[in-house]
Formats: C-alpha cells, sequence, structure tokens
C-alpha cells in the first residue's frame, strides 16, 4: 500500500496537475480504485478472526437486559446489533470510526489547506478504519468518476412518474431502477462462494455511490430546473460534482457541500436509515435494494424529511412574526405546535441527550460564512428559546437541537431554497455509511436479522410469571 502512495507521488510530480493537483498519470494510476479494494482484502481476514474469537469465547456473556417498557418502546436502549463504522456516545455525538467530527475536520484530507473534508476521505475511512492520505482521497475521487455514468433508461424511469413525485420517492425509484446492474445480484444467482460475497457487495456499492450524484442532481433538474441538466466534470470531486451539477459552482457553496456529505454519512446502526438498510441486506438483498428501503425510511418525517420540515417551520415562524421576532413571540409560537398536535422539528433525538456535534459544526460554518444572515439569526433564536418549552413539557428525554435543524438554513443561503428536496442531500450522504457497512457485513457474514416479536397477550403472561 505505501508503495503504491510513493508511487502515486513520483507519478504526480512528473506531469502536469489536473485533479486536486495530482497528474493526469497519477490519477489514472489510482483510478482502478483497487488500492482501497486490497486494502480491505488486507483487512478482512483479521476482523473475521476477531468476531469468531469474540462467539467463542463470550458467546453467552449478556450485554443488557430486556424490559417490557423497551419492547414496548421501539427497541430503544436493546444492543442488538453489529456495526463497524461509527458508534454514537448519547453525549459526545457520534463518532466515524473513533473520530468526532471536529476530528476528522483535522484530520481527512481537503480540496484546499483549512478547508471541509472531502467525503470521499470519510469513505475510505468508513471502509478501511484507516485515515487517507490526500493521494488516497484522489484516486476514490478518480476511481468514483469512472463509475459515475447513468445507464440510459434511468431519465425514461424518472419521467414517467407524476411531475410532482416528491424527489425522495423519485431518489428511492432511481436507486431501484440501477439494481439491474447489482454485481453482487448476478454473482449470488450464479452462486459464487460465500467469501466472495463482501467483493460484489463492494463493487454495487462503489458503483451506486458513484453514480448518487448524478442521480440526485438529475432530479434536482428535473423537478426544479425546467430539466435543463448540467454535465458530469471529469476533474471535479464527488461533492464538487453534486454542487456542479446542481448548478452551485460559488466556492463556499462546494465547501459546504463537501461538508454536508461528511457529517451526515453515518449515524451507528439503529437509526431508520440504516437499520433499514442493515435488515434488508441481511437477507442477502443487494446494496441496490436494501439501499432503497433505508432511503424510504429516510424520507419519514421523524427522521431524515426532518430538515425539510424545519425549513417550512421556520419560513410559518417568519411568515407570522416577521423577520426580528421576540423570544417570548417564539415561545408562544412554539407551544402553539405543541398543542397542535405536531413535534418541534430540530429538536429531540432518540439516543442523543446534548446538542448535536452536527448541529454545532454547522453552526461553526454559518458564524464563519454567514453570520448576518436572516434566517442563521432565527436558528439561533430557536436555539435560545425551545430547548426550555420542551424541557417545560416533562416528557421530552433531550430538548436539544439535532442535525436537521441546521442544515436548511445553510442550503437556503447559498440558493438551494427548494426544501422538499433536501432530504436527497441526505440520502445520498447516508449512502457512505451504509453501503460501507453492508460491505462489512458481508465480510463477517453476518446472519439474517429475525428478532422476536411478541403479542400483548403473551407479554403479559411473560412480566405476570
Ligand atoms: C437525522 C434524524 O433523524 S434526527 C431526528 C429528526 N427528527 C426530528 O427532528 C423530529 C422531532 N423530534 C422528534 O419527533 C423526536 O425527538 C424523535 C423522533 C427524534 C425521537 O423520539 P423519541 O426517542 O421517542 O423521543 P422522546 O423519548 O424524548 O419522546 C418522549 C415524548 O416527547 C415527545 N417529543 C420528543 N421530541 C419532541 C419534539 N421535538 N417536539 C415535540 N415533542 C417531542 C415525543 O413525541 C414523545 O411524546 P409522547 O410521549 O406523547 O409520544
Ligand atoms: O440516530 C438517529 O436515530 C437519527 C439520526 O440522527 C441519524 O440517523 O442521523
Amino acid at each position: 500500500m505505501r508503495g503504491a502512495s510513493s508511487l502515486l507521488r513520483r507519478l504526480a510530480s512528473t506531469s502536469a496537475p489536473t485533479l486536486n493537483g495530482y497528474s493526469e498519470t497519477a490519477v489514472r494510476c489510482l483510478s482502478t480504485g483497487t488500492e482501497l479494494k486490497s486494502l480491505l482484502a488486507e483487512k478482512i481476514p483479521e476482523q473475521q478472526e476477531r468476531l469468531k474469537a469474540l462467539k467463542k469465547n463470550y458467546g453467552g456473556k449478556e450485554v443488557g437486559n430486556v424490559t417490557a417498557e423497551k419492547v414496548i418502546g421501539g427497541m430503544r436502549g436493546i444492543t442488538g446489533m453489529l456495526w463497524e463504522t461509527s458508534l454514537l456516545d448519547p453525549d459526545e455525538g457520534i463518532k466515524f470510526r473513533g473520530y468526532s467530527i471536529p476530528e476528522l475536520q483535522k484530520t481527512l484530507p481537503a480540496a484546499k489547506e483549512g478547508g471541509e473534508p472531502l467525503p470521499e476521505g470519510l469513505l475510505w475511512l468508513l471502509l478501511t478504519g484507516e485515515v487517507p492520505t490526500k493521494e488516497q482521497v484522489a484516486g476514490v475521487t478518480a476511481d468514483l468518476a469512472a463509475r459515475a455514468k447513468l445507464p440510459a433508461h434511468l431519465p425514461a424511469v424518472l419521467a414517467a412518474l407524476p411531475k410532482d413525485t416528491h424527489p425522495m420517492v423519485q431518489f428511492s425509484t432511481a436507486v431501484l431502477a440501477l439494481q439491474p446492474e447489482s454485481q453482487f445480484a448476478a454473482a449470488y444467482a450464479k452462486g459464487v462462494p460465500k467469501t466472495k460475497y463482501w467483493e460484489y457487495a463492494y463493487e454495487d456499492s462503489m458503483n451506486l455511490i458513484a453514480k448518487l450524484p448524478n442521480v440526485a442532481a438529475h432530479i434536482y433538474r428535473t423537478t426544479y430546473h425546467g430539466g435543463k441538466l448540467i454535465g458530469f466534470k471529469q476533474n471535479l470531486d464527488w461533492a464538487a460534482n453534486l454542487a456542479h451539477m446542481m448548478g452551485y459552482e460559488e466556492e463556499e457553496a462546494v465547501e459546504l457541500m463537501r461538508l454536508y456529505q461528511t457529517i451526515h454519512a453515518d449515524h451507528e446502526g439503529g437509526n431508520v436509515s440504516a437499520h433499514a438498510t442493515h435488515l434488508v441486506g441481511s437477507a442477502l438483498s443487494d446494496p441496490y435494494l436494501s439501499f432503497s428501503a433505508g432511503l424510504n425510511g429516510l424520507a419519514g418525517p421523524l427522521h431524515g424529511l426532518a430538515n425539510q420540515e424545519v425549513l417550512g417551520w421556520m419560513l410559518d415562524v417568519k411568515k407570522q412574526l416577521g423577520d426580528n421576532p421576540s423570544k417570548d413571540e417564539v415561545k408562544d409560537f412554539v407551544w402553539a405546535t405543541l398543542k397542535s398536535g405536531k413535534v418541534v422539528p430540530g429538536f429531540g433525538h432518540a439516543v442523543l441527550r446534548k446538542t448535536d456535534p452536527r448541529y454545532m459544526c454547522q453552526r461553526e460554518f454559518a458564524l464563519k460564512h454567514l453570520p448576518d444572515d436572516p434566517l442563521f439569526k432565527l436558528v439561533s433564536l430557536f436555539y435560545e428559546v425551545v430547548p426550555g418549552v420542551l424541557t417545560e413539557t416533562g416528557k421530552v428525554k433531550n430538548p436539544w437541537p439535532n442535525v436537521d435543524a441546521h442544515s436548511g438554513v445553510l442550503l437556503q443561503y447559498y440558493g438551494m431554497k427548494e426544501q422538499n428536496f433536501y432530504t436527497v442531500l441526505f440520502g445520498v450522504s447516508r449512502a457512505l455509511g451504509v453501503l460501507s457497512q453492508g460491505v462489512w457485513s458481508r465480510a463477517l457474514g453476518l446472519p439474517i436479522e429475525r428478532p422476536k416479536s411478541v403479542t400483548m397477550g403473551s407479554l403479559e403472561k411473560m412480566v405476570q410469571k
């Protein structure tokens, strides 16, 4: 591996810079993507042995208890799944392979010195557990670019949907429409041995991740810009291409896209989109089928759709209370929302018990780039007012803002005002985490998921024993 990097450095110094400062030859050398796949191949046997030993030596140990409340309460608090790519701490928030978001911002390669991380670097980290070099990230960028082209039938599939179809429905449909290209499904049908499943899951996952910016931009341009498509650029990184094909070229907007695509990627395994992807994948449904299932979960208003809901709710506040509402006016508005039977979108969390670090890093981005934006001021006012109101209800376990409370404000600042599209951007990012874990699930030979369910009658008998 180190040999490949130094070879790349040598190659990079011999010809004119193209992609992120690397020569055409260097990029071509890595564009096969073999370095990432071979590093994975090197790491997998060790992890398979680790899991085997865990099962053999400690398989009988208890790691928690299941109460009737947990059975009724959406399995909240039950440890019941392996998820290697990230781990969530209720107070500290998400860590990707052990790295917090501020650590990633410092550690992962960026497009320019001091800039936001390139999501391709996060993909490498999620898959291998190692922080990549700049050269390795350039290799992933080139590999994804080589896989990015959409099949000819895809636009026709999307065009057949009614015009007002929600972008998330279009997105999930598009992912299913890519499924005929599944190498995993084809290999399974041919009867390849289980030991090779991960390789086909890897190829499908990389192909899918590569195509998602094209898919998302196609949906965006056809839904909101009269179908005027903008072409893919070979010399742009993955997130920059997404911004470019959507119609956003300004460097700050591109940096936001890189940050957005990095921080939404993974949130351990129990959230709805990750768990749905994992569950469906456990039946050996291929990455296209399983990721589409995950997207359908992400489209729910208590999960990823909340970022769309937040902007709508904020615009309602603005419409009713004007640009500079007082704290008391906002407080009354929050109470009115609660009394009407609705949740306050962007606040609360099933696991987190402090402000989401993904919220904080978006807030820092706003403080740096758009401190005077009226909607940012409004979102800051909510941060001051909403937690107090939710605490007063006496039932909300976490009154603090989550990631969705902030993202829309940043997107609209750079002109992406179509809030119904926001969850598609979330979904593009989420692919990095759930598909990386999917590769590991197949590599580790994780079995079909099948928790036990009970009827109320059988639960009553169990608790009365
Ligand atoms: C990327 C993401 O998915 S982050 C989450 C995005 N979702 C949102 O922002 C939607 C608003 N938030 C919520 O609805 C919730 O906080 C959830 C779904 C995120 C978590 O739900 P839970 O784990 O059930 O939260 P919790 O245990 O605190 O719920 C207790 C009660 O407080 C209510 N509650 C929790 N958060 C809120 C909120 N933001 N507004 C109003 N009520 C809330 C719950 O609805 C529940 O009420 P109930 O007992 O009458 O059914
Ligand atoms: O962890 C959760 O339940 C929801 C969430 O924040 C995410 O999936 O990003």
